[in-house]
């Protein structure tokens, strides 16, 4: 399998070049340069298997030949044995043609830990098969930069640092990033949003001679593995529900496009996804964009479901080139007008493609909390804010006759405060992060600059190396 850059200006590359790149060298994401395609026959196959044996064989395709299959099977029965449920993710059903499912199950409890948990293994698999290190630098509004961490720390070949929002995640997503105190490991709280540390990423990604100093790598979902290793939870879902028989729905809470990007993947692979629906915050650049052709970036605002805090979806890139046809000159142009300008050039044709298969739906703090409340007192099932969100828009957007699946990304004990004010209730941490309030934490603050994050990231690095 090769990939090609959305914007067309970047090298082709296989899975381990891509896996070890992170963004393109041209701004642009990797994207597979034709789509694997699954028949009904073969989706059947993989019915009732255990959830690893389906990661690896869904994930195989976006592999090819980087990576044998017996060593993929065995880096997926790895990643998910630490899993705190033996289904791995879970379906729970909420309603008639309503169900939930649960990809919270990993070592941070949200569901980064879906992809991150294999992501640090195949970092480890390549870079020993090539002899290299690299420096992981990232950006998080809150889960995904302590299931990197959790996924990275104290792995010899790889440096991570993390960039967060100073103030803007909650305080168990703080102290689950930096209370871990291994060498590789370095958290820098931004004085800014997650669209600023996200841009400062980028930013270090456009730098070439730092790039190629420090040997970057990404383990945010502009890193394509990324993506590829979560298109298996929503192929068993699927499935449990009958598929490829019958169609299903997705509910997806968004905010990087991430996570609904690869429900898109595995429908272009040939599941029957009838409809996906992107659940937003008060950040509601995508509902407005669905709803009109409207994706203008305004100020991010925080609120309850703090790791959907997010204007400029990453993704997005990836379903636009798409849209345009997979014209790279396209892509880029209409990315280099929404930098410049923050408004998002869609033709309408393109648009309304999007429109009839996305549906959006944006909810404020008191409708989540009034969702939490609502379903706890229906059906006593805890939804933190951002699965709730997601269970919200699958009941304002059902899709006659199919059932729809809420994905729950986190789980609610990360959000003691906003579950106790819905609730009453803080649902407590699992015994393993029990102590994590008395816990010491260690974690740089840096101004919103290129230059003092990138003196911060060589640090990092060059204090391993020595
Ligand atoms: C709990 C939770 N829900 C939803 C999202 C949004 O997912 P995505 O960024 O893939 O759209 C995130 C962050 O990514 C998250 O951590
Ligand atoms: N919501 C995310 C933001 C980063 O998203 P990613 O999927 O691109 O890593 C978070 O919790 O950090």
């Amino acid at each position: 399998m090769r990939y090609v850059s959305t914007r067309g200006q970047a090298p082709v590359r296989d899975f381990s070049g891509v896996l070890l790149a992170g963004l393109a060298e041209d701004g642009g994401l990797y994207v597979p340069e034709t789509w694997p395609s699954l028949s009904h026959t073969d989706w059947r196959a993989l019915r009732g298997l255990p959830y690893p044996e389906l990661a690896a064989r869904v994930i195989q395709p976006f592999v090819g030949t980087s990576i044998p299959f017996a060593t993929l099977q065995r880096l997926c029965r790895e990643s998910y044995a630490g899993f705190g449920h033996p289904a791995t993710v879970p379906l729970v059903q909420l309603d008639h043609d309503l169900f939930a499912c649960e990809l919270f199950h990993g070592p941070t409890l949200a569901f980064k830990d879906m992809a991150m948990q294999l992501l640090g293994r195949l970092f480890d698999h390549v870079l020993t098969a090539q002899d290299r290190r690299v420096t992981i630098v990232g950006a998080t509004s809150g889960d995904t930069g302590s299931a990197a961490i959790e996924a990275c720390a104290n792995r010899d070949r790889v440096d991570i640092v993390i960039l967060h929002p100073q103030g803007r995640t909650s305080e168990v997503q703080r102290r689950q990033m930096t209370t871990v105190l291994a060498p590789n490991v370095a958290n820098v709280a931004v004085d800014g949003t997650f669209d600023d540390c996200q841009d400062l990423v980028k930013a270090m990604f456009a730098d070439a001679p730092f790039r190629a100093e420090l040997h970057l790598s990404a383990v945010n979902s502009i890193n394509w593995a990324r993506v590829a290793a979560q298109i298996p939870y929503y192929v068993a879902a699927a499935l449990a529900l009958g598929a490829p028989d019958r169609d299903v729905a997705f509910s997806v809470p968004t905010g990087n496009f991430g996570n609904v990007l690869a429900a898109w993947a595995a429908r272009r692979m040939g599941l029957p996804i009838a409809r996906l629906v992107v659940g937003s915050n008060r950040n509601d650049i995508l509902t407005r964009f669905l709803a009109s052709n409207d994706m203008s970036v305004r100020g991010v605002e925080p609120s309850l479901s703090p790791s959907m805090d997010i204007q400029v979806s990453s993704n997005f890139e990836r379903l636009l080139f798409e849209l345009l046809d997979r014209d790279p000159a396209a892509t880029a142009a209409a990315m280099a007008e929404f930098r410049a300008r923050g408004q998002m050039p869609v033709p309408v044709p393109a648009w309304q493609r999007a429109a009839k298969l996305f549906h959006g739906f944006a909810l404020d703090d008191e409708g989540t909390l009034a969702e939490i409340r609502r379903l706890h007192a229906a059906t006593g099932y805890l939804a933190d804010p951002h699965s709730a969100i997601g269970i919200a828009a699958a009941r304002a957007l059902p899709c006659p006759g199919v059932p729809i699946v809420a994905m729950a990304t986190a789980h609610p004990a990360k959000f003691p405060d906003a579950m106790e004010r819905a609730t009453g209730c803080r649902p407590p941490l699992p015994s393993r992060l029990a102590d994590l309030y008395e816990r010491v934490e260690r974690y740089h603050r840096a101004p919103n600059d290129l230059a003092a994050i990138e003196a911060l990231v060589r640090a990092t690095a060059l204090r391993n190396a020595a």
